[in-house]
């Protein structure tokens, strides 16, 4: 059993921390954010991610999961400490430090014991060692301080999956004690752990998320050409998929990439080029596909719509994927305002990021929990995220229920088969609707 203080209670802090308390440590979540912490003390999660809640109600009974915002004594009574705080995008597009450089000042202040000091947060090449450098130049005691880089790669929307069965753990350190004890913690959690520098573990985390957004960019590209030649880019997804060097996954174009992770991180990525002497023309143009993709969703509607100004729009889907609520760099939050500015009314269904998107988006929409409610006098239907329900939706009902002639635009290319048979002018993303070619690929399988 380890003694591990998790600074930072956001979605990785959370997971993670609940992820070592169920693997038999003790843990303490800290947060400076005091309501966050109240929540998880009361025994409420404050975000939705399937199968969370359970483990750290479990953990909690079994005391070996708590949270608190004492950070000071949260620090001193553990051996390792993880920092998980955010790093948001500044105004230039590199990370921010902030809350990091905060941490290091707070465990420097803190400090009464060696400690394992494990970055988990997605920082910059060279902050594991600026952030020890800090630690050891502020220190209140002159004990021993081991950094580690362990990046996190888990999905939001199956966190918890992803958190007890990772494909690789990635142990970035210098020092011979701190690999074995992290290294240890990961041993029936991990299919491989590999051990780097930790420059190489930063830049791992980076490279990855970067690598999968460029997938995205790419097939969304492939898509703009299917478009225009009449080629079906699913056709062409799982064509190129079937090579294993390409393979399926994040081939799946649609409306492009939001979240926490990958707008930022292909920015901050981009900074990381250039703040050495460099330029990164492949990501800037993966970062511009991924804006286009935004824009011309909109196009999509405008024309299908035959313009928008008085017509209704029901979006389907504001978070930026399904099961979750997290609405961080969501589509929905350039599209929603794009269509008001063509004129459009919008009625927005989600079926739990309502509370969030309405921070977010305030009075831009009206917010529905039912689909039909949303569809309910629309002109248009634009699906952003393929919830599970939208794929199992009733779309000759929904159909009945709007103006005519409906409009559908798939912004996913998910659409379940009963929707091409509904009576809506459909459309989407590379690929040129017709009933009876998508009926002839559905059948030969
Ligand atoms: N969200 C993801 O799916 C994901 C996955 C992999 C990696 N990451 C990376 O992990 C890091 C955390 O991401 P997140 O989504 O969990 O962020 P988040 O914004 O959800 O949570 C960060 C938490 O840190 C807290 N915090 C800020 N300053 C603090 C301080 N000085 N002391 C203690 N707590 C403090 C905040 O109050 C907040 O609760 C980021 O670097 C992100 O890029 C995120
Ligand atoms: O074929 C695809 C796959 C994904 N997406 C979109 O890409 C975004 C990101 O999706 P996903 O990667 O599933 O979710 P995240 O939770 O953002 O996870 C990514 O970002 C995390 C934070 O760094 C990493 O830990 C994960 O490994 C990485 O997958 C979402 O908007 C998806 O809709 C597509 O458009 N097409």
């Amino acid at each position: 059993m380890k003694r591990i203080a998790v600074i930072g209670t956001g979605y990785v802090g959370l997971v993670t921390g609940t992820i070592f308390a169920h693997t038999g440590n003790r843990v303490v979540c800290c947060d400076v954010d005091a309501r966050k912490i109240d929540q998880l003390q009361a025994g409420h999660m404050p975000i939705f991610e399937p199968g969370l809640s359970d483990i750290v109600e479990t953990s909690v009974r079994e005391e070996r999961l708590s949270f608190s915002t004492d950070l000071t004594a949260a620090i001193q009574e553990a051996d390792i400490l993880y920092i998980a705080v955010g790093t948001p995008m500044s105004a230039k597009g590199d990370a921010d430090m902030t809350y990091i450089n905060r941490v290091a000042m707070t465990i420097a202040e803190a400090i009464n014991s060696p400690k394992i000091v494990v970055i988990k947060s997605t920082v910059p090449v060279g902050t594991g060692h600026r952030v020890g450098q800090l630690i050891r130049e502020h220190r209140a005691a002159p004990h021993e301080v081991a950094m580690v880089s362990n990046p996190e790669f888990l999905r939001e929307g199956t966190a918890v999956k992803d958190a007890l069965a990772m494909e690789r753990a990635v142990i970035g350190t210098s020092s011979e004690v701190a690999y074995k004890e992290i290294a240890s913690l990961h041993e029936t959690l991990a299919k491989t752990i590999m051990r780097t520098s930790i420059e190489s573990a930063e830049m791992i985390k980076y490279a990855s998320n970067a690598f999968l957004a460029t997938k995205i960019s790419f097939i969304n590209d492939i898509a703009s050409i299917c478009e225009a030649t009449g080629a079906d880019v699913s056709d062409i997804a799982r064509g190129m998929g079937l090579d294993p060097r390409i393979g399926h996954q994040f081939l799946k174009a649609g409306v492009g990439f939001g979240g926490s992770c990958f707008p930022k991180d292909t920015k901050a990525l981009m900074r990381i080029a250039e703040t050495n002497g460099m330029r990164f023309p492949l990501m800037n143009a993966v970062i511009e596909t991924n804006e286009r993709m935004r824009r011309s969703i909109v196009d999509k509607v405008n024309n299908a719509a035959n313009g928008l100004q008085g017509k209704t729009v029901a979006v389907f889907g504001l978070a930026f994927k399904p099961d979750t609520n997290d609405m961080r760099d969501a589509p929905a939050l350039d599209i929603i305002p794009a269509l008001r500015e063509h004129g459009a009314t919008v009625k927005a269904y989600d079926p739990i990021a309502i509370p969030e998107a309405r921070e977010v988006l305030g009075s831009r929409a009206s917010y529905h929990t039912s689909l039909y409610e949303a569809a309910k006098g629309a002109d248009v239907i634009l699906v952003l995220t393929e919830w599970k329900d939208i794929l199992q939706a009733d779309y000759h009902r929904l159909y009945a229920l709007m103006n005519h002639p409906a409009v559908l635009v798939d912004g996913r290319n998910c659409l379940p088969d009963m929707a091409y048979s509904a009576g809506f002018d459909i459309r989407q993303v590379g690929r040129n609707y017709e009933p009876h070619t998508l009926a002839k690929a559905a059948s030969s399988g």
